[in-house]
């Protein structure tokens, strides 16, 4: 699979955070899920790949294009919905339309039309009278009106209710089924990546922990409940986290078979994405109850 979007030794600062040595690469004909807690990093990442914000180092290719050579056209070519929109909030739809659309070599004005209709939103509207879904709904349009071919989303889901999160989540794959190349988009909600996402990066205080297909990420580990006497250092070392009430434990593994051969009488489970992204942050082992 060829990457449309190969990022490598980002570096960033603010502060006490940062984003340290970001590398990761986004494969052709995927949704990818970019997960995280609160914090973690997410939104930064986004913002500096696609030159938001500065960068100390790194090195971002977008369709095999250099970010610091060839921006425009980069640009040109992705379609970003942003949390704060970028919006002018006094005028409409419309004409906050007429200020964007300039920008992009190949913007359909058909397109456009057909997702207003889609979404049901008013083209006269004033851009400060929608609610938080309806602007996520516009910032879509906009993003899918230039025959963008990567979708690059910084937490769409996140305050919307399940009925419009469930719309996003049907309009995503039908742009995918459409001749899309990539779309890429960052939450903390995973139950949504369950539905739709083929690979899942995570990032935590910075750093990536693991970039994976999400059917071989929720193959390789296994819930197990047990015991609290069968723990002892050894065991405890077959666990990613572990988190323990007075009688027994609950602990997240990718050595399944060696905790079946240690560890009597246990319960196995299969996680969800949630688990396996609580159970990898930092300090999971020690201080978070990764689940219930
Ligand atoms: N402009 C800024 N100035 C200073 N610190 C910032 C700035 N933007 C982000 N940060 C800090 O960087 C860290 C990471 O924030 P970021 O928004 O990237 O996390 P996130 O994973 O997107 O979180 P969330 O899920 O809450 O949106 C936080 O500690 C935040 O306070």
């Amino acid at each position: 699979m060829d990457s449309i979007l190969n990022v490598s030794g980002l570096n960033k600062s603010y502060g006490d955070f940062s984003l340290r040595d970001v590398t990761f690469s986004l494969p052709e004909g995927c949704i990818t899920g970019f997960i995280g807690i609160n914090g973690a990093g997410k939104t930064t990442t986004l913002r500096t790949i696609l030159g938001l914000t500065s960068r100390e180092s790194g090195h971002i290719q977008f369709f095999g294009m250099d970010m610091e050579k060839d921006e425009q056209q980069i640009k040109d070519r992705i379609g970003i919905v942003l949390d704060d929109g970028c919006f002018y909030d006094e005028l409409s739809l419309n004409e906050m339309k007429n200020v964007i659309a300039p920008a992009y070599t190949s913007w359909c004005e058909q397109d456009f039309k057909n997702y207003l209709e889609q979404f049901s939103l008013n083209p006269k509207q004033k851009i400060n009278t929608l609610s938080k879904g309806m602007k996520m709904k516009y910032a879509l349009a906009l993003a899918l009106s230039h025959k963008a071919e990567l979708l690059i989303m910084d937490e769409p889901t996140s305050g919307l209710d399940p009925m419009i999160r469930s719309q996003l989540l049907k309009i995503l794959t039908d742009y995918m089924g459409n001749g899309g190349k990539g779309v890429f988009f960052s939450t903390h909600i995973t139950s949504d990546l369950d539905k739709i996402a083929d690979m899942l990066i995570m990032i935590d205080n910075g750093r990536i922990v693991f970039q994976e297909e999400k059917d071989s990420l929720l193959d390789s580990y296994r819930i197990v409940k047990g015991d609290i006497r069968s723990l002892n250092t050894d065991t405890r070392k077959l666990f990613v986290s572990i988190s323990e009430t007075t009688f027994g434990f609950t602990g997240i593994t990718k050595q399944i078979t060696e905790v079946q051969k240690c560890i009597p009488d246990i319960m196995i489970e299969r996680p969800t994405i949630e688990d396996i992204m609580l159970g990898s942050i930092e300090g999971g082992k020690k201080d978070v109850i990764p689940f219930g």
